[in-house]
């Protein structure tokens, strides 16, 4: 495929790491993902957290039934259950949700580490032996947060201390544990993920592919493109962004789209989250265009997904055409409104509605 491709069709992708919320929030957005996705690994960092199988069934439902009342029709958009794993999760818990068929993944957040974190892990090896030991039997991914909170740690070093810290040890310790390094955002991660021994995988967000951390403070500080793990220097977009493109199948889409209402991003302590479910596969696009490697997205979006979990490839397809996309200035979010990531600038690509 050349460069002067100007429109591309791709197997339905999936988005392997989604923040849906609930309740009025998830009415709002969910159909932005329906949209473009087949399916989406759903976070499980309400509040509560989905901590078991039984509250990951009813999170189900909820979402179920904001599908339909989103007018997305039955059967077109399937999501894909977590749960948050905390201190006191029972391997009895695991093999439950391993039965249960539709979740899909057990969520690392170390404690403190990003919004809704509070109930998370405090000390993995030490705290959740048994049950990473009932995973790994069982199959049952670990999506992790990948970010130490130690404070005395520069918060742009976290991710590469976390591989030195818990990946490789946890790696050592459970080497048949599948493990998904979510949202990548170094080429410290990107080295270690290509590198590991054994089920290791990671999602990429399409903000980490095009943006460096000069986003967050171009002409002042910009909330809406504060997000954790924050954006890095160039060198690591540009090392993100070749993986992506790689053609490696250990690396697929994650879109980490993460809504705040305008005015908790807009505040004296914002939210960590950027909103990219509306305009992701629009956003993705325009990233491996940028280094003419359209060729790779399908790869990346539809297929590497699927195949490290074990699930089969989505019917149907989708069209991107190469024509601009006016991105909303914001979207209505239950009581408030979220702005999405580079709202109001224009892109490359659009998605072709049927
Ligand atoms: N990515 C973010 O900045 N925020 C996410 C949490 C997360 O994925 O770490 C959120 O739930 O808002
Ligand atoms: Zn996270
Ligand atoms: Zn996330």
């Amino acid at each position: 495929m050349s460069s002067a491709t100007n429109s591309l069709t791709l197997i339905r992708p999936d988005d392997w790491h989604l923040h849906l919320r609930d309740a009025a929030v998830l009415a709002a957005v969910v159909g932005d993902s329906a949209r473009q996705f087949a399916r989406a690994i759903i976070m499980p960092n309400l509040k509560p957290p989905v901590v078991s199988t039984a509250l990951a069934a009813a999170y189900r439902d909820r979402i179920m039934a904001a599908l339909a009342g989103a007018g997305v029709p039955e059967g077109a958009f399937t999501p894909l259950m977590t749960l948050y794993l905390t201190d006191n999760t029972e391997p009895a818990e695991i093999i439950r949700a391993a039965q249960s068929g539709f979740v899909h993944g057990v969520k690392l957040y170390p404690a403190g580490a990003t919004t809704n974190s509070d109930a998370g892990v405090t000390d993995l090896l030490g705290r959740c032996a048994k049950v990473l030991e009932a995973m790994e039997k069982q199959g049952m991914p670990l999506l992790v947060h990948g970010e130490v909170t130690d404070p005395s740690i520069d918060l742009f070093d976290r991710e590469a201390v976390f591989i030195d810290r818990v990946m490789i040890p946890l790696r050592r310790s459970y080497p048949n544990l599948k493990v998904v390094f979510e949202h990548l955002t170094t080429k410290n991660g990107v080295d270690y993920v290509r590198d590991a021994e054994g089920p290791v995988g990671a999602t990429i967000t399409a903000h980490h592919l095009l943006y460096n951390r000069n986003a967050i403070f171009q002409g002042g500080i910009r909330p809406h493109w504060y997000c954790l793990p924050v954006l890095k220097r160039e060198t690591h977009r540009v090392a993100l962004l070749e993986a992506a493109t790689s053609g490696n199948a250990r690396y697929f889409l994650g879109t980490d789209s993460a809504p705040h209402p305008r005015g908790l991003k807009e505040h004296a302590c914002g939210c960590a989250g950027c909103y990219t479910a509306l305009h992701a596969m629009e956003l993705y696009a325009t990233a491996f265009d940028s280094v003419g490697k359209l060729d790779a997205l399908e790869g990346f979006a539809s297929r590497n997904g699927p195949a490290f979990y074990g699930l089969p490839l989505n019917q149907g397809t989708i069209t991107l055409q190469r024509s601009a996309y006016k991105i909303p200035e914001e979207l209505p979010l239950g009581d408030s409104t979220v702005v999405p990531l580079a709202a109001g600038e224009s892109l490359g690509w659009s998605l072709q509605e049927d």
